[in-house]
């Protein structure tokens, strides 16, 4: 297959980069090649990604670089493999292969894969590049974007992580041929996310494009991938660290995360819910929150909810989940500060903002009517 870059999306600040979004860029060696620095490069990936892509990705950049000494290391698929023994994991992988500080981390699958790999390369000799090579939707359109990388704790998402931008992004978007339905739905609800935070315009787009989404139009997708990525570009590229306006990519998160982590995280065949669908439930209770504390309209959470539910995401708390156990996880939500939690809540859709000092109280009610 000719690769074709469709489009490409440029993410600037201290560290810029460059996204690109198309079909075959998985068996494009040179541009691949083009990437990488050293001699060494180790292909992180996990048990269900790497047998489809992995040897594509690596006779690929063997042909564009023979002189390159590929090495691959493969974790458990799921969120409960994005722990700190299989970062440890990745770590032996990297002594084994010799990487130098030059060597390069190529990060092939979804978000698990995307921030333990993108963690093992901001940690080994303090700072090795990664390159992403995102193959889940959500992953196209969030997780290998913007640097944030990290593994979980049985105490909550993402505890032990750095900030550390990848040298560049590939997304094949072909790779979303194989990708499960219930995948595609969860990297769907990020994609809302951005219409809740900043683009009402894109929700009508996304509630007019829905059947062509699901049934995978490419051209669909790819506008949605590339939308989604400019915004997360934008915002990431303004505020890097999280000090201000990068808090808005967490919407539905605070919430989502206590679930995630209260469920014990998704693994292969439990029925707890994924990152996506988490975040889907969240922004349901955050919609819900603003409404609650007079910050908008009672019609805007019955038009997320819908849209939500139209791309068969779930939208309530899990049953058996306890509101108490729920509202003490979310103390350990990285918005938290001294003062108490803060929260993202929105106006109207595409309006989103971080609230500090939100009632414990009215957090509790919208808890409790799951
Ligand atoms: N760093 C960030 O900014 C950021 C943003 C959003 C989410 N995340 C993190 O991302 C993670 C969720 O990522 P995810 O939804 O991609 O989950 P995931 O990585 O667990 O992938 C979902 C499933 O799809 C499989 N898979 C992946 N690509 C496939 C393909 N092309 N064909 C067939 N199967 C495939 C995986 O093996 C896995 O079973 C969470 O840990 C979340 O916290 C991070
Ligand atoms: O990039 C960001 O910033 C985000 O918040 C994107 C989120 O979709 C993502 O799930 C992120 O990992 C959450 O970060 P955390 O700091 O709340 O753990
Ligand atoms: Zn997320």
């Amino acid at each position: 297959m000719t690769p074709t870059a469709a489009r490409v999306v440029h993410v600037g600040g201290q560290h810029p980069y460059h996204i690109s979004i198309g079909d075959g860029l998985l068996d494009d060696g040179i541009a691949l090649a083009a990437r990488v620095r050293g001699r060494h490069a180790l292909l992180v990936s996990d048990a269900h990604v790497a047998p489809l892509y992995a040897r594509r990705v690596e006779v690929a950049l063997h042909n564009a670089r023979p002189d390159l000494r590929i090495e691959r290391a493969v974790i458990p698929a799921g969120e409960q493999a994005k722990t700190l023994a299989h970062f440890g994991d990745v770590l032996g992988a990297l002594a084994q292969l010799g990487a130098t500080r030059d060597a390069c981390v190529l990060a092939l699958g979804g978000g698990v894969v995307g921030d333990l790999a993108g963690f093992a390369a901001a940690c080994w000799m303090r700072g090795i590049d990664c390159i992403q090579l995102p193959t889940t939707l959500l992953a196209m359109v969030d997780s290998s974007v913007g640097g944030k990388t990290a593994v979980d704790l049985p105490e909550g998402k993402n505890l032990v992580g750095a900030f550390h931008p990848p040298r560049a992004v590939f997304a094949d978007t072909t790779a979303l041929a194989t990708l499960p339905d219930r995948e595609l739905r969860a990297g769907l609800a990020e994609v809302i996310k951005y219409g809740g935070i900043c683009d009402a315009p894109f929700l009508d787009w996304l509630e007019a494009h829905a059947a062509a989404l699901l049934t995978r139009d490419p051209a669909a997708l790819t506008e949605a991938i590339a939308r989604s990525c400019q915004h997360k570009a934008d915002i990431v590229e303004r505020d890097p660290f999280e000090h201000g306006d990068r808090a808005l990519l967490n919407l539905g998160h605070t919430f989502g995360h206590a679930i995630e982590a209260e469920q014990g995280y998704s693994g292969v065949g439990n029925a707890a819910l994924n990152h996506g669908e988490a975040v889907a439930v969240g922004m349901v209770l955050a919609a819900r929150l603003s409404a609650h504390l007079g910050m908008a309209a009672a019609a805007d959470t019955a038009r997320i909810q819908a849209l939500l539910e139209g791309f068969g995401l779930p939208t309530r708390i899990p049953a058996g989940l306890d509101p108490d156990l729920l509202l003490a996880r979310m103390r350990l939500d990285k918005k938290a500060n001294a003062h108490g939690l803060r929260f993202v809540l929105w106006e109207a859709p595409g309006a989103a903002r971080v609230v500090s000092d939100v009632p414990e109280d009215a957090v509790l009610e919208t808890l409790r009517e799951g």
